[in-house]
């Protein structure tokens, strides 16, 4: 991948700063030159390590790159690509993370040089935090990774950018703008939409006393509404034509189904609920998805003090590494569950071994998703 020497990232948020920390984690041997508005968070990623260089200014930060990162939410591109458009040497590539593609090769069309090549990216990686502290050298690792070059971007060009993809562990899809900003309004930005409403009917509707009820199922349907706000607003218009056809379309839907209970139809309720649940069931196990596949198991404990750190301890001990842990039931004087999430088959075994040896009792052990 050492195609380029010299990698700017402009943005030092939660999608810059994990470039940087993985791009370095993966081994380039260049430097990473960064730029953001906030002094704080170039201190916080040259600290961490996801830039080797902090720029003072745009000037500095791309006039010797020879890849132009722009890592800012799409609100902030038409100021970002001016200014870079200013300092800008010739034969510099421009890519982006940007979460809609057709709006922002409109803008760079109209503010870059022509002798500039700009391949649009967008990276289906991410969560629902924002920042730099937030930023993590795997978020890129197996997901899928759009890039959109338009019709006359180089072949060399879009290779170098599929090669950097690579690097980060990541799996380059080249594709249209269209074509992307379709997809991604039907599996992003419709869900986040739904998410959000959902969210704020249980507290509009019915009062925030409903809230300490909350569930798993509403916890797994509603994650993504903890995203940052001004990043969705600004998803929201940038790509409101898909987004509008997919609220119709989800209109519909909900009516073709309310219609169904309406009439009393259970079969085809039944039949409906069958569909939705194959076609979940089908998304791949062992493909790859946003996140990194884990092994799993659910441990029921007793919601007593220092019970987290046994059962930590006892897994630790045995040198097996915990990749995640979620408490997910904490009911006073009631066994709560802990999830634990291993990264291979074997330490997930060992782990449930152990556990049922010390007497932990185990309600649930997860294949692989
Ligand atoms: N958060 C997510 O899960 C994903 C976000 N994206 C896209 O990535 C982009 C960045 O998102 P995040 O990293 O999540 O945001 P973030 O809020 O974590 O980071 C954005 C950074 O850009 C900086 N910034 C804002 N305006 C600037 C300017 N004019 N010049 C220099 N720096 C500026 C901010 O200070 C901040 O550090 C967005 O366009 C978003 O659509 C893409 C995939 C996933
Ligand atoms: O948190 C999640 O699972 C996400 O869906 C993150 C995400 C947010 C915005 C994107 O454009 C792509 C991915």
């Amino acid at each position: 991948m050492e195609n380029f020497s010299k990698i700017c990232i402009v943005g030092l948020g939660l999608m810059g700063g994990s470039m940087g920390l993985g791009l370095k984690q993966k081994g380039f041997r260049g430097q990473i030159i960064g730029y953001d508005l906030s002094n704080e968070s170039m201190l916080d990623a040259k600290t961490l390590g996801a830039i080797d260089v902090i720029a003072e200014n745009m000037e500095q930060a791309v006039a010797d790159a020879q890849l132009v990162v722009i890592a800012v939410p799409i609100g902030y591109y038409v100021q970002v690509l001016k200014e870079v458009s200013f300092h800008i040497r010739e034969g510099t590539i421009i890519t982006d993370v940007g979460s809609v593609k057709s709006y922002v090769s409109k803008i760079a069309k109209a503010y870059l040089p022509e002798n500039i090549s700009f391949v649009g990216g967008h990276p289906m990686a991410g969560s629902e935090k924002d920042g730099i502290k937030a930023a993590n050298p795997f978020l890129y690792e197996n997901a899928y990774y759009f890039l959109t070059p338009a019709a006359d971007t180089a072949k060399g060009d879009i290779q170098k950018l599929e090669n950097v993809v690579k690097m980060l562990g990541a799996y380059p899809v080249v594709i249209s703008c269209e074509e992307h900003d379709q997809i991604v309004s039907q599996i992003s930005h419709l869900p986040h939409f739904v998410a959000v409403v959902l969210v704020n009917m249980v507290t509009q509707n019915y009062g925030i006393s409903y809230l300490p009820f909350v569930g798993g199922g509403f916890r797994d349907t509603t994650r993504i509404a903890s995203g940052n706000p001004a990043m969705w607003k600004d998803i929201f218009f940038f790509n409101r034509d898909k987004l509008l056809q997919g609220i119709v379309n989800l209109e519909e839907s909900v009516t073709e189904l309310k219609e169904m209970i309406i009439n009393d139809q259970e079969e085809a309720v039944l039949e409906y609920l069958k569909n939705a649940k194959l076609i979940r069931d089908s998304i791949p196990r062992h493909g790859q998805g946003y996140m990194a596949p884990l092994y799993e198991i659910i441990v029921s404990v007793e919601d007593r003090p220092g019970v987290l750190g046994e059962l930590t301890q006892l897994v630790g001990a045995n040198h097996i590494n915990i990749k995640e842990i979620e408490i997910l039931h904490s009911r006073q004087e009631e066994q709560g569950a802990v999830r634990l999430a291993f990264e291979t088959c074997s330490d997930q075994k060992r782990a449930l071994e152990i556990l049922k040896d010390s007497g932990f009792s185990l309600t649930f052990c997860k294949d692989k998703e």
